[in-house]
């Protein structure tokens, strides 16, 4: 079930050029986000395409799309600078159609993106997710691991989890304690719009193999994932994936000014269609986030332009020729924390 562990240095000892020679992509990075439908999702894409812009990210945005994402949508993405790649669906498990089909098949396709393997690492990015400041250093945590921030439990959405029925919330874990009778507490849950992973084969295999055998639940692939990774998973800071509701339910946990990457999940909260008037929507801090998402979608400074120098130096125009050429040194020195 465990990814298998690659030693960081196998390649790495004999320079980058011949690294990447003998293994085409070993240390390539991309942001990666997924695309499904006809409708306007799609805008969450270009307004994220030109955040990880604007915030000079060193990595471009790999859009995995389903085949019903209509050309006119992935002409956009591309004329964004994305790498646009369609995947097939996944469907959920045989013999259980409890839930909502269409949301499953959507929300499992998620996993076809451990298939990309000539990324050694990635972050995958909602599309409902805006990045205001630069998360390039995300990609130099430790290999082995799988990273995400904390779920809140304390949304209506929860209210099928038992952790909601008591009132339990892992974001203040002594508010209300786990109590004995129920066993242990239950393993620290992370919210799967963000996350830093390693696409690899084996690990692509084995969640699709394990899926089989797994019923879906509420919160399909997220659940899933919680469960494949439990002990591969360690927290990094919400300032990552700031999940809206913890504004109003764990405010002391939010330091806002420090918020690098915002996560429009709340009800009534995407900001393509915002309309202020569901509930918690009319908060000044949620007013001015929506703004700040469509200050970025709107900046037409931001849209992609071929002859910029694109990240990592590859060419544009060229792609197809420059996806075989060795990687650049660049690709090994560190990237530099928030600008
Ligand atoms: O019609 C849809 C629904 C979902 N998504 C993708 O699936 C992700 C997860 O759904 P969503 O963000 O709406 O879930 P939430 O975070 O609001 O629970 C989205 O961000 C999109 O990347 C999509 O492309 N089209
Ligand atoms: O819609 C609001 C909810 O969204 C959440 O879940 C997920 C989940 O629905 C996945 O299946 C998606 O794919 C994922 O991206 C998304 O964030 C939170 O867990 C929850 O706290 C709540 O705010
Ligand atoms: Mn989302």
């Amino acid at each position: 079930m465990a990814p298998p562990e690659v030693p960081v240095d196998v390649f790495t000892n004999t320079g980058g050029k011949l690294s990447t020679t003998l293994n085409p992509g070993y240390s390539k990075r991309a942001y990666v986000t997924f695309l499904a439908g006809t409708g306007d999702y799609v805008k969450g894409v270009v307004g994220l395409a030109k955040g990880l812009r604007k915030v000079k990210s060193a990595y471009r945005l790999v859009v995995a799309i389903l085949p019903d994402v209509p050309e006119e949508h992935r002409e956009i993405l591309r004329s964004q600078g994305c790498i646009v790649h369609e995947i097939e669906p996944i469907y959920p498990p045989e013999n259980h159609v409890q839930f909502a089909m269409a949301y499953y098949v959507i929300n499992y396709s998620k996993l076809r993106i451990w298939n990309f393997e000539e990324y050694s690492k990635m972050v995958y990015l909602d599309a409902d997710i805006q990045v205001f400041e630069n998360i390039d250093h995300l990609f130099d945590m430790a290999d082995g691991y799988f990273y995400a921030v904390m779920d809140c439990f304390c949304e209506k959405t929860w209210s099928h989890s038992a952790q909601y029925s008591i009132g339990y919330c892992q974001q203040c874990p002594e508010k209300v304690t786990w109590p004995a009778e129920m066993g242990s507490p239950p393993p620290l849950y992370f919210n799967a719009g963000m996350f830093v992973y390693e696409p690899r084969r084996m690990t692509y295999e084995s969640l699709l193999q394990t899926l089989r055998i797994t019923p879906p639940t509420p919160f399909a692939e997220q659940d899933f994932l919680n469960m494949f990774f439990q002990h591969k998973y360690k927290p990094i800071p919400p300032i990552y994936n700031l999940v809206l509701a913890m504004l109003w339910r764990h405010r002391e946990n939010i330091e806002l000014e420090k918020v690098k990457v915002v996560h429009y999940c709340a009800a009534g909260s995407k900001p393509w269609r915002y309309t202020g008037k569901e509930v918690n929507m009319d908060r000044e801090d949620i007013k001015m986030l929506v703004a700040k998402w469509w200050d970025v979608y709107n900046d037409e400074s931001l849209d992609f332009k071929a002859e910029d120098p694109s990240p990592e130096g590859e060419t544009f125009l060229m792609p197809s020729i420059m996806a075989s050429m060795p990687e650049p040194e660049i690709s090994y020195i560190p990237a530099p924390s928030a600008a």
